[in-house]
């Protein structure tokens, strides 16, 4: 099982200090939708240039034109995109195709799929790497998490890796994992701490001992 570290509410000095200070107790680094949406892909090269030895997923949440965004993100370092599970398949498959071509990998955020076990299973078909069930900040807000979802998709893909994202805590984690998930995405869990070295150390022991 591995640790994801979400970056969300960060400018691109801000990802490289947080990442420094927790860059040995996680696996992937994400450059979260907000940072995109403020600093551009940008944010992926700065960071896959500063840390080359961590994987970058950038969190497009691609919705359309899948394959020219797989690229562009491809073309600035990124080695994981993320597509809607509520894109149209042709979407996800052009998506896959393109990171076929560029060695990159897809994940499919879940985030307000309906049928979370039929689309799972789709998903699967088409190849995706991974399946990402997503409670949401919205959702988050209402009480929500994703640790039922994550149990459905468990029961029905049999090929991509499944994950797991949304308002995860120290404290939640062990439910989090209770599932066997292969990846964790952990944001504001680590972020929104004052000593975020001691907490990532804790969940990634906690994640590899799963
Ligand atoms: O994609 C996201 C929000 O859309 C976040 O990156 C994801 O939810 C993880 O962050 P947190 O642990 O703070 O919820």
């Amino acid at each position: 099982m591995e640790l994801q570290l979400a970056l969300d509410l960060v400018n691109i000095p801000e990802a490289k200090q947080v990442v420094a200070e927790v860059g040995e107790h996680i696996d992937i680094v994400e450059i979260g939708t907000p940072v995109v949406i403020n600093e551009g892909l940008h944010a992926v090269k700065a960071i896959k240039e500063a840390f080359p030895h961590l994987r970058v997923l950038a969190d497009l949440k691609i919705m359309d034109a899948g394959g020219y965004e797989v690229m562009k993100a491809s073309e600035a370092g990124a080695d994981i995109i993320t597509v809607l599970g509520v894109s149209d398949d042709s979407t996800i498959k052009g998506a896959v195709a393109e990171a076929r071509k560029q060695g990159k990998q897809v994940m499919v955020d879940m985030i307000n799929v309906k049928d979370i076990e039929g689309r799972a299973q789709e998903l699967d078909a088409f190849g995706v790497d991974y399946i990402c069930v997503h409670s949401g900040y919205d959702h988050q807000a209402e009480g929500k998490n994703s640790f039922e979802e994550l149990a459905a998709i468990k029961r029905v893909v049999k090929h991509a890796k499944t994950a797991v994202a949304g308002g995860i805590k120290l404290e939640t984690l062990p439910e989090a994992i209770q599932a066997k998930p292969d990846l964790v995405i952990v944001g504001g869990g680590i972020t929104g701490q004052s000593d975020k070295k001691s907490v990532a150390a804790k969940m990634n022991q906690l994640v590899k001992d799963a």
